[in-house]
């Protein structure tokens, strides 16, 4: 107890490490995994278009557009008739607007036309009922006169793929740059799998697809859905320690210094606000060091701060009820020990599975059984044969040299808290294990 009581003397205060130089002053970092989805009904009629929407919506369609320009009041009807109505929450329409009550749909969309045509008081009236509205806009000098709208598609971003000759204009090195009160900006026209980490450098909030979908057969539309909707998981996830004569902040100071960009946050045997306290920092180091952010087992706080994400253990709350306060953006993990727990998981879609412990470690207490090598062998190919495809991370007492089997069974990354906190040069460490991971820092 007063041993303890020395080491807390020792470390410096949240306060003074959340008053380092510059930690408040700089410019939020967009994480890699704040890209909003959202997709845009064909606006011709597709066969079997319901069943092909509904899918979409299983395979974890985030939002729906539903726009049929030329589609009269009564098929508007039917089709929206032939959809669950569990997902008409996920869903806006840009045509027919007094259909939306009838089917609960809380979000309108306005054409530019219907914009133009519709006076600004009816508009904030619909939002003051709690509706959601949406509008198109081709000039980005428009932004200061729509805060109103909870967001604009922008286009075209690029070469549109459904539109033939409505090409972009945006200059190479485009940067948004969105005035004071601005809705949200989603980029449309064009956007597909290989550009979209470049709508994400250039500033936009979001993306539409349209053509990036609806073009495919409909047995791949749902696969391309989850490949545009896959977040970004780092291969090496620092997990934050308490050693003796340092905090966690510290620790996680430290391995930032060192180049880590994911950091872990896992605070045992603390209040929840105490948890609380220490990740609102956390948040801001990260950020400071362009890293991203996840809380281990504390969701609200997860929420309360904006983490990136959280982890979500067997005995922590469920992915779907983790999935459902921290909605479709945020990175949820989820640990597995056995490939049952692994399907288990898989069918509330975490972003990626911790699986372990690898071996023996004190970092944890009550370990599951031990995997080695052979248990992720065996898991890794269960996994395969299940077409079960979510990134799998490895942790439990993995050091650096460790690395290169790991991957060989088909790991994704891994997970390392000793092995980075008791090093005598971190920095190296750490070039170490992203260089075996094969990725630069
Ligand atoms: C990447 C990663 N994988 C597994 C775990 C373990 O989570 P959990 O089983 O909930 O145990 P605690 O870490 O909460 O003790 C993890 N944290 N990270
Ligand atoms: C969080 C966790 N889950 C299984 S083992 C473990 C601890 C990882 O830390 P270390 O790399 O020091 O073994
Ligand atoms: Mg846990």
């Amino acid at each position: 107890m007063l041993l303890r009581t020395i080491w807390r003397k020792k470390k410096p205060s949240i306060k003074a490490l959340r008053k380092r130089p510059g930690s408040l002053k700089r410019k939020a970092v967009k994480s890699t995994s704040d890209l909003e989805l959202i997709v845009i009904s064909s606006p011709v009629p597709v066969p079997n278009e319901a069943d092909g929407i509904q899918q979409l919506f299983e395979a974890g369609m985030e939002l729906f557009h539903l726009r049929k320009p030329d589609m009269d009041q009564d098929a508007f009807l039917k089709l929206l008739a032939q959809m669950d109505s569990k997902y008409c929450n996920r869903m806006a329409i840009h045509q027919h607007h007094d259909l939306a009550d009838d089917f609960g749909i809380k979000r309108l969309h306005f054409t530019e036309w219907k914009r133009k045509n519709t006076a600004k008081d009816e508009l904030l009236g619909l939002k003051e009922k709690g509706l959601k509205i949406s509008t198109s806009i081709h000039d980005l000098g428009l932004l200061t006169s729509l805060s109103h709208f909870d967001y604009v598609f922008f286009s075209p971003v690029f070469d549109s793929l459904s539109k033939k000759g409505y090409s972009s204009s945006l200059e190479s090195g485009f940067k948004l740059v969105k005035p004071v009160g601005s809705p949200k900006v989603m980029a449309l026209g064009g956007v597909e799998l290989k550009n979209l980490s470049q709508v994400k450098a250039m500033g936009f909030d979001g993306a539409a697809v349209l053509g990036a979908i609806w073009n495919q057969t409909e047995k791949e539309r749902p696969k391309i859905l989850q490949a545009l909707m896959k977040k970004e998981i780092n291969k090496l996830h620092y997990i934050s320690q308490e050693p003796p004569f340092n905090s966690h902040l510290e620790s996680i100071l430290h391995a930032l210094e060192a180049g880590c960009k994911w950091v872990q946050l896992r605070v045992k045997n603390l209040q929840e606000q105490e948890v609380l306290d220490i990740a609102k920092v956390a948040r801001q180091l990260c950020t400071e060091h362009q890293a991203q952010l996840i809380i281990n087992d504390y969701v609200t706080v997860a929420k309360e701060v904006n983490a990136d994400g959280v982890h979500v253990g067997l005995n922590d709350m469920s992915v779907a009820a983790a999935r459902q306060i921290l909605g479709p953006d945020k990175i949820i993990g989820a640990t597995a020990n056995t490939i049952d727990q692994v399907i288990m998981h898989a069918k509330a879609h975490p972003d990626y599975i911790g699986i372990g412990p690898f071996r023996f470690t004190r970092t944890k207490e009550k370990l599951s059984p031990i995997l080695g090598l052979e248990g992720y062998a065996s898991i890794l190919n269960a996994m395969n044969s299940l077409k079960i495809n979510i990134p799998v991370i490895a942790v439990g007492g993995i050091i650096s040299s460790d690395v290169p089997a790991l991957l060989a069974q088909g790991v994704h990354g891994v997970a390392i808290s000793g092995d980075i906190n008791h090093a005598t040069e971190m920095e190296r460490k750490v070039e170490e294990i992203y260089q075996m991971l094969q990725v630069a820092k």
